[in-house]
């Protein structure tokens, strides 16, 4: 297993997510309780927590999707509850999003696909447009004859790949996914986190991943935030994750698929 984190001190660097005292509900039940978390610039920030803490709802509630109770959440510096609705247009095309099943829409092949962000947010001609979705898709390992097929007819791997594609469709800044491994085999999720760090560093994404993958926890995220209690319990490097005495962190950590992937046999 290869390690490509880097663990660059978080001193001094921009924070391009700042969230403080995030509260979000549904009717009577709190999923998020005054929630605080600050996402460094060119990062990768695995996002952990036990099924149902409300780690999709606190990424849809950065997107603005979930409306929240209470608190602030500013991103690349400027704050989500003050934008005017064109100012909050142009901070979208500075994020893209990777949904939990792909989500590409099934009557569009890939390079249709990749082209729908482009097509809302850009105005070019047809052949610059096909132009940028071939990029996108080479820059994916995707062949190109990939480009005119509908998702039906990808693997599960490629049409991750597709997804991703058309989250950086508009060369973002900052990258969501929301547990892009999940459904792929062991291999085809090594070479997905190998594909995520290789972006990262060449196009000096953040990128901001609810995972559930103690891989990729181990080989790609610089800093790891734990979700728990509608808070984050502990956040920081792997290693301070492992050194952690905090009940929910020894068992996710040190449970038994967790010693399996540290012995490199998971
Ligand atoms: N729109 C909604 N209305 C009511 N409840 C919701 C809504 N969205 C999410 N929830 C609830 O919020 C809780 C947190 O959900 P969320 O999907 O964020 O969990 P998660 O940590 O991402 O879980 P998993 O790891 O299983 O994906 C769940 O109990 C879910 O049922």
């Amino acid at each position: 297993m290869s390690d490509t984190r880097r663990h660059p001190s978080t001193e001094n660097r921009e924070v391009v997510i700042r969230v403080r005292g995030v509260e979000v509900g549904f009717g009577e039940r709190m999923i998020l309780k005054g929630l605080d978390l600050d996402v460094y610039r060119g990062e990768i920030l695995g996002f952990v927590g036990a099924s149902g803490q409300g780690k999709s709802v606190l990424t849809r509630t950065i997107l603005g999707l979930v409306p929240k109770r209470a608190g602030t959440i500013e991103v690349l510096g400027q704050n989500l509850d003050e934008l005017s609705a064109s100012e909050r247009r142009l901070l979208e095309r500075r994020w893209g999003v990777l949904f939990q099943q792909g989500a590409l829409f099934s009557a569009l092949t890939v390079k249709q696909n990749v082209q729908v962000p482009m097509r809302e947010y850009l105005n070019l001609s047809d052949r610059l447009l096909d132009e940028l979705a071939m990029l996108k898709i080479e820059m994916v390992g995707l062949k190109p004859d990939a480009a005119d097929k509908l998702p039906s007819e990808l693997s599960g791997g490629m049409i991750k790949r597709a997804a991703l594609a058309r989250a950086l469709a508009l060369d973002p800044d900052i990258v969501f996914l929301d547990e892009p491994t999940s459904g792929l085999d062991p291999i085809g999720a090594g070479e997905f986190d190998e594909l995520i760090a290789t972006l990262q560093r060449t196009l000096g994404l953040t990128v901001f991943m609810v995972t559930h993958d103690l891989d990729s926890l181990h080989t790609v995220c610089d800093r790891i935030a734990a979700l728990g209690d509608g808070k984050i319990l502990a956040e920081g490097p792997i290693e301070a994750m492992l050194a952690s005495d905090h009940p929910w962190l020894r068992a996710y950590f040190h449970g038994k698929r967790a010693r399996a992937v540290m012995a490199g046999d998971a």
